[in-house]
């Protein structure tokens, strides 16, 4: 399987590359960066020396789509939604990272992302790439909408006790943390280091855009009108996301209760580890890998069940998943290529 990389010299590109670098199947054909074409990945990234020899290039959708079957594009919101349509309609099938395709409503993208949104046919054609959710539509899709990342997190940790029909579905709280490369590469001063060493940050309260992905993604599985309080803090750390959720319980569960619930539901999904009554899991132990750990807290004293959910924001945040999509895609094994430990530690 041939393959194009878009946004080259980004983080979410370079997380790609190695992923794909230990793939058996899939082999990179070119990497596309509209501010280094000509340049070697190796001179922007000197971690990839010897080990990949590939010069950027400028984006030319007609020679790309006469040697590629799929594109990634690891680019900001904004760019893929003028671009893919040609791809799609050239036959290349396309992951985007971005959230381009995400949100299912115009209206809400132009409210959210504060731009147009993109051509109705195509947001229409895009499947949500939450690949353990969406299993079956992720197979037969030409046009993948990649989660973003705190959705992942928060997505994964509540959809199996909303299903159970003893929580209160408008009490949810969503209290998340990221590490600074959910930034990307480029610089400002919210991630600069004197900024964000040493200190712990709220930001984006009632804007954040994963707020409306969300929120969507949990009214098309419970049939409900849901909405959600949603916060996100910025952690002096590089990699991770910790996603700590509260929700109501309308009936008295333990810990062990829902802990019983999320190993049956995630029992054919090795990415989903369920921690086990007692161990809470820390961003660490899933670093460098596309794990999504999740445990519980049941607390009998209010009647709200906690939970933790981690996940390494570049990889089942985004490169991981979207290699996972890839493979769902093509029928091979999902954890082909991703078969790493979490760095420990
Ligand atoms: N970082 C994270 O944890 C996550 C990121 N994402 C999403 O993945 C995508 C990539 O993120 P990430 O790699 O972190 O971001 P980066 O900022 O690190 O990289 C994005 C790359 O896109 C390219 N780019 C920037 N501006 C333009 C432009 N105007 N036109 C075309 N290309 C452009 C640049 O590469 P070049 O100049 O080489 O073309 C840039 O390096 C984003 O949409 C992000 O929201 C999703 C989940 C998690
Ligand atoms: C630290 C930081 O700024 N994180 C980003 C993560 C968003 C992201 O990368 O996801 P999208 O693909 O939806 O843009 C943020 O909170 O906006």
């Amino acid at each position: 399987m041939k393959i194009a990389i878009i946004g080259g010299t980004g983080y979410g590109a370079v997380e790609l590359v190695r992923f794909l670098n230990n793939h058996p199947y899939a082999e990179l054909k070119a990497i596309v960066s509209h501010s280094q074409s000509g340049v070697e990945l190796s001179d922007v990234y000197p971690h990839t020396t010897d080990l990949i020899n590939i010069k950027m290039e400028e984006l030319d959708i007609d020679a790309l789509s006469e040697v590629i079957d799929l594109v990634f594009f690891a680019t900001p919101s904004n760019i893929s939604k003028g671009i893919i349509p040609s791809f799609i309609e050239k036959g290349v099938k396309c992951i985007d990272l971005s959230g381009d395709f995400r949100l299912k409503s115009p209206d809400a993208y132009q409210k959210w992302y504060q731009s147009s949104p993109a051509d109705q046919n195509y947001i229409d054609k895009a499947v949500y790439g939450l690949s353990e959710i969406y299993e079956e539509q992720v197979k037969g899709a030409s046009l993948i909408a990649n989660p973003g990342c705190f959705p992942t997190a928060t997505l994964l940790a509540l959809i199996p006790v909303m299903e159970q029909g003893f929580t209160d579905n408008n009490s949810i709280i969503i209290d998340a943390k990221t590490g600074v490369s959910g930034a990307g590469r480029s610089l400002s001063l919210n991630v600069h280091y004197s900024e964000t060493n040493d200190n712990l940050k709220a930001y984006k309260l009632g804007e954040h855009k994963h707020i409306p992905e969300i929120e969507q993604t949990l009214q098309e599985q419970s049939g409900e009108d849901i909405q959600v309080t949603f916060s996100t803090h910025l952690v002096p750390m590089t990699r991770g996301i910790m996603s700590t959720i509260y929700i109501d319980l309308t009936e008295t569960k333990s810990t062990a209760d829902i802990i019983d619930i999320y190993k049956e539901y995630y029992k054919n999904h090795p990415f989903v580890r369920i921690r086990p009554e007692g161990t809470l899991p820390t961003t660490k132990e899933v670093y460098g890998s596309n794990y999504c750990d999740i445990g519980f807290h049941s607390d009998q004293r209010t009647g709200k069940l906690i939970i933790i959910s981690v996940i390494d924001n570049l990889v089942k945040g985004a490169s991981g998943q979207a290699i996972q999509n890839m493979n769902l895609l093509y029928g091979w094994d999902v954890t082909t290529g991703l078969n790493y430990l979490p760095i420990y530690p």
